[in-house]
């Protein structure tokens, strides 16, 4: 079975216009390149707004950067009377090759619930984009011990009716909210016990290759200064990066610290 590629992905949420998206994608790959990053051996996806995304496709585009671009939502309608929404076709012809589907701060703030999640997910593989399908338990549920029971409910309810061949091109996040944007990383332990569920349950789901094949990334207060110990585990293949993305310096020292690890 092939390896899994590390996927960095920075969630720039509600943050930078197109001007400074520009500048932060300019500055990121000037300073990947800087460090000589190996492209081949990390892959590196920034999510920006959707008002960012056909200034970053002019970029990525004219000078062939080796960053890939995802939208931090998409529609689960094709087209038509939905105002507001943005559809998959239309991310697809900016080139956008990730969405961020059911980030739990679109569950909390927009009541998206699994149902929904799995809509999108399944408007996404449909046009060829690839989600990125957030899920993690709250405080409560972490405090009740129930965080594995949880959070599988939603990757059942994310992978709904999806077909084995589509299931192996999803990414999951495991982003236990508690640990989103307060500075408090879960321990790799604890990151590592549900990534490691996650993957068995795909297992059960579908297939061992179906298992093997999906990454399964970490997310919550992930830094240049914690990233080694979350990406030592055996199930975490990436990082979804929220505040420290925003930085140039500090992401492409989260994407730096990936390459060193395989050597290069
Ligand atoms: O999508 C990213 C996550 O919400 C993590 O955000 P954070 O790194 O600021 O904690």
């Amino acid at each position: 079975m092939a390896a899994r590629t590390p996927l960095m992905a920075g969630n720039w949420k509600m943050n930078l216009d197109h001007h400074e998206a520009t500048h932060l994608v300019q500055k990121l790959a000037w300073t990947l390149k800087d460090a000589k990053h190996d492209f081949a051996g990390v892959e590196v996806v920034v999510c920006p707004p959707f008002t960012d995304l056909r200034s970053v496709q002019t970029l990525v585009d004219a000078d062939k950067l080796e960053i890939g671009y995802a939208s931090q939502d998409i529609s689960a309608h094709e087209k038509g009377a939905y105002t507001g929404e943005v559809s998959a076709t239309m991310l697809s012809k900016l080139g956008v090759s990730y969405a961020v589907v059911g980030h739990s701060e679109r569950r909390e703030h927009h009541a998206e619930d699994d149902a929904l999640v799995g809509a999108k997910t399944k408007a996404a593989l449909g046009a060829g984009i690839v989600p990125i399908v957030c899920v993690g338990e709250g405080l409560d549920v972490r405090q009740a011990g129930e965080q594995v029971s949880y959070t599988l409910a939603q990757v059942d309810g994310a992978l709904a009716g999806i077909s084995a061949e589509d299931a192996a091109k999803v990414v999951i996040a495991y982003e236990p909210v508690w640990a989103i944007g307060t500075g408090e990383v879960a321990t790799p332990e604890d990151a590592q016990e549900v990534c490691a569920a996650i993957r068995a349950r795909l297992a059960e789901l579908y297939s061992a290759d179906v298992a093997g094949a999906v990454r399964v990334l970490y997310g919550g207060s992930v830094k240049s200064t914690n990233v080694a110990s979350i990406m030592a585990q055996t199930d975490v293949d990436g990082a979804l990066v929220g505040g420290a993305s925003l930085q140039a310096e500090e992401f492409a020292a989260i994407v730096r610290f990936q390459s060193h690890s395989v050597g290069l």
